[in-house]
């Protein structure tokens, strides 16, 4: 169909020339838009498709960029940034060198303020709203936010200020009822009495948070949106519009089935079909072998408990759910009650996994430090999407685990170099430790398809490094899954014993025994880690190295000191230089030098 309205619009005041009864087919034009893009280069789909009418009523009815407009996650962002001069680069997004997949200030002046975790929107918008009061400038602050998000602690903890100033913000809460899964918890049962009209209205809690409250309206019905919206722009104060949506709008299957379609990857852009690609004879997910291993060792010990923050289906803490429904939490976006409520379990001899994204976890470092490590709760964190995670960018890869765990005390940290480390590393957990830990792994798949469902455990010694390769001049030291690069790459240069590879599966505690004889024997060390080498795991060797006034030369490879982009992990991994072919040509040049 044609998309002639869309085509005039390259500005949101281009948008504001259109009668009011244009704005209907716009949205039909920019749905189907995403719609063709998203099938066919990916992304996320229904959290966009579900605010088309939001993003065309508030570009509509405010003056943006003079006015402020804040997106909590960004992931809902598609038709903002269509229609706010990027339409014409779309088919780049989250692409290497494209458009990011979230709102990025340096992007566009449109993009207020850099996303991609959640509950941030409305501290950001107060600060934002407060600045212009204090620059005595005229402006409004909206900030969007799902109904996942509004229930995480910051989003409370802005909501707790921003009634107490007289701030000019519009807070809109949209509610779909679903995260990425389906939202959780007191808030959501309270939001479904309000749409329900079974909370009588001076029961309001965002009213007795004075905030002025309005809704809950249709936020795809356009002329009550900007009707409301106008309204709003008049009232002084904060404004909290509440909004009903449906995710994936537009689209049947994306309705049907919204926690698939909340990233589908690639489908047919008229049936909504999903592309299918056949996962016989492919290596499992990590996150599989997480949930599924959890689930065989739950079965034996009934104090294993699973926790997860909002994320049951992508870390597959979905299956300990099903198979224990009382022994899994799905405690929604909340990660620093998440690992608060381990610890909690832990002091009463529970054997907690709380599974979190490595990213999400920067959120909850206090908890982390002061309510485990401090009091040696031997809480088994699991860290997925560990390392480059990809398309999702710079707010999402979960480069610094190392680095910012490796500094605390008690906590012990593991990478397993693959499927089946992983799982021995698990069952090892399982069997209670002296000592918290955090296992880090990483997102997708792993690369042995003869992978055994159940298998036979084994147990991991704490500390132990793994001699993978013999050598004689050169130690190459990997922690984690990236030791499949390195092989890969040894594999493919002429070499005779020249390079010897270690799996260091425990960070921390330091094989130190091995170290020593490594230092001893080799007057070279090459480290390799998908993580910042900046107080990463080659950063800890060379802590060893002057410790022990070790003289080694030793090259650390990892991920540099700035923010690593959007791509795909293979292109990432490419501009780190720790791909296969970065490996193969680092380890040439030793090679090389050494002859
Ligand atoms: C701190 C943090 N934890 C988890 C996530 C992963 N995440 C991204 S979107 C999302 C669900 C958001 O749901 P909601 O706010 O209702 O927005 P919707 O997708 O329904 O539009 C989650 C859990 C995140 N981005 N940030
Ligand atoms: C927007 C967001 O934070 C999530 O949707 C994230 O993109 C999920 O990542 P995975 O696809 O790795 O589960
Ligand atoms: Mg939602």
């Amino acid at each position: 169909m044609s998309k002639k309205l869309l085509q005039q619009i390259n500005t949101p005041s281009d948008l504001r020339k259109l009668d009011p009864s244009q704005l209907p087919e716009l949205a039909r034009e920019l749905r189907e838009f995403i719609i063709d893009i998203v099938a066919v280069k990916e992304g996320h789909l229904g959290a966009s498709l579900g605010v088309v009418e939001l993003t065309i009523a508030l570009h509509y009815v405010f003056n943006t960029p003079e006015d402020l407009l804040v997106w909590d996650v960004g992931h809902q962002a598609y038709g903002h940034k269509i229609l706010t001069e990027r339409r014409t680069k779309f088919d780049t997004n989250r692409q290497l060198g494209g458009l990011s997949g979230f709102p990025k200030r340096s992007e566009s002046v449109y993009d207020t303020f850099g996303v991609g975790h959640s509950s941030t929107s409305i501290s950001a918008a107060l600060g934002m709203a407060i600045a212009s009061q204090l620059k005595g400038e005229n402006k409004h602050h909206i900030a969007v936010i799902g109904d996942a998000s509004i229930a995480s602690g910051m989003a409370f903890e802005g909501l707790n200020h921003a009634g107490v100033t007289d701030a000019d913000l519009l807070v809109i809460l949209n509610d779909n009822a679903i995260g990425i899964d389906p939202s959780v918890g007191a808030l959501k049962n309270y939001l479904t009495a309000v749409k329900e009209g079974k909370n009588p209205k001076q029961n309001n809690m965002i009213k007795s948070l004075n905030f002025d409250y309005s809704g809950p309206i249709d936020g795809h019905d356009l002329p009550t949106l900007i009707k409301e919206l106008e309204r709003l722009k008049k009232v002084k104060g904060p404004k909290f519009l509440h909004i009903i949506t449906t995710k994936g709008k537009g689209l049947q299957q994306a309705e049907e089935d919204q926690v698939k379609y909340h990233a589908p990857g690639k489908f047919d852009a008229t049936t909504g079909e999903i592309i299918k690609k056949s996962e016989e004879h492919l290596p499992p997910k990590f996150q599989d072998v997480f949930g599924l291993t959890l689930v065989e060792l739950a079965k034996n010990n009934p104090k294993i408990i699973g926790i997860t923050p909002a994320m049951p289906s992508g870390s597959s803490m979905k299956f300990m759910m099903e198979a224990f429904p009382n022994r899994a939490f799905d405690v929604g976006i909340a990660e620093q009650h998440a690992v608060t409520l381990s610890a909690g379990m832990a002091t009463q001899g529970m054997v907690v996994f709380c599974n979190i994204y490595s990213t999400f976890l920067q959120r909850a470092y206090d908890q982390v430090i002061h309510d485990v490590a401090l009091q040696n709760l031997p809480v088994i964190f699991c860290l997925d999407r560990a390392g480059l995670v990809g398309e999702d960018g710079a707010t999402h890869h979960g480069v610094f685990d190392i680095a910012y765990l490796r500094c605390i005390p008690n906590l012990m940290i593991y990478a397993p170099k693959d499927e089946i480390d992983l799982q021995n590393i698990l069952y090892t957990a399982s069997l209670g430790l002296k000592h918290p830990i955090a296992i880090r792994y990483p997102r997708g798949r792993g690369k042995n398809a003869d992978w055994k469902f159940p298998s036979d455990f084994q147990k991991i010694e704490v500390r132990k490094a793994q001699k993978l390769k013999k050598g004689k001049k050169v130690a190459i030291l990997s922690t984690g899954t990236i030791a499949t690069n390195v092989t890969a790459a040894l594999n493919e240069i002429e070499e005779d014993g020249h390079f010897a590879h270690y799996h260091f599966g425990f960070v921390k505690p330091l094989d130190e025994k091995k170290l020593h004889k490594i230092c001893d024997k080799f007057s070279t060390i090459i480290t390799v880690e998908d993580g910042v080498t900046t107080g990463g795991f080659g950063s800890a060797i060379l802590e060893f190295a002057a410790k022990n006034d070790y003289v080694n030369e030793v090259f650390l490879c990892g991920v540099p000191d700035y923010f690593i982009e959007h791509g795909t992990v293979d292109e990432l991994q490419q501009f780190c230089n720790i791909d296969v072919d970065g490996l193969k040509s680092l380890f040439s040049t030793v090679l090389e030098e050494d002859e």
